[in-house]
């Protein structure tokens, strides 16, 4: 198994413990993570990618389990090996499209995707010189796609990557995270509530409510 979580259980401070289901995933497979509004799968998200740490139970990504790593180690780790989409792209405004991605790439020192290659793959290769306030929304979320996918990431986490967007796009967004996923033999995992997203991907985990 490239991921697995086994055991997850945390607590925002004064908030009543969260429990989370076990996961085991190999490269290349994609899941949804479904559950009510405040079940808490922004937080399960967040426990995935190393952003919070869980009170019990353990992560591994490849051959690492975050536990064992320090606070700055997670961070290099998360950097080259995590991919993230936001619900809002979240993009840096000063940079155009191509600075952006190299932002993503700076920290890394494993050998990273060709931006310009990239951008192509996701149907940007026009929009390399862009300023991002120019992108229209399907466009800005395809660059935080590529941005994620830029240090070839062994996981992609995507948070309700397809709340913003039209029909179109977001079954652009979705077959692109799922074929670049396969492609790179990375594990995706979506956060959705999004009907047009569970059309796509079978499989899936519900977070409880409490
Ligand atoms: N930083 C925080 N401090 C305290 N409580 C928090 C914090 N973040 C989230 N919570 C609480 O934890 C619970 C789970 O929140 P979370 O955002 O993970 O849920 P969600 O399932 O993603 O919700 P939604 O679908 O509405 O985005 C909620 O009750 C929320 O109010």
């Amino acid at each position: 198994m490239l991921f697995q979580s086994e055991n997850i259980s945390f607590a925002h401070p004064g908030q009543a413990t969260m429990k989370f289901p076990d996961l085991a995933l190999d490269g290349g497979e994609a899941l949804l993570v479904l559950g009510k509004s405040g079940s808490g799968k922004t937080t399960f998200l967040n426990l995935l990618a190393g952003l919070l740490s869980p009170a019990t139970g353990s992560i591994q990504l490849g051959e690492k389990t975050y536990g064992s790593l320090s606070a700055q180690q997670l961070d290099k780790y998360r950097g080259e090996e995590i991919g993230i989409v936001f619900q809002k792209p979240h993009l840096l405004a000063a940079l155009n499209v191509k600075e952006n991605l190299q932002m993503a790439q700076y920290f890394s020192v494993k050998k990273t995707q060709d931006i310009s290659s990239l951008l192509g793959e996701l149907g940007l290769g026009a929009k390399i010189s862009a300023a991002v306030s120019t992108l229209s929304e399907g466009e800005a979320q395809r660059v935080s796609i590529a941005r994620a996918l830029a240090n070839h990431p062994k996981l992609i986490l995507a948070d309700e990557p397809t709340a913003s967007l039209d029909d179109e796009n977001a079954e652009a967004v979705i077959q692109l995270l799922k074929n670049q996923a396969l492609k790179i033999g990375a594990v995706l995992i979506i956060v959705t509530h999004d009907q047009r997203v569970k059309k796509h991907v079978e499989n899936f985990v519900e977070v409880p409510v409490l």
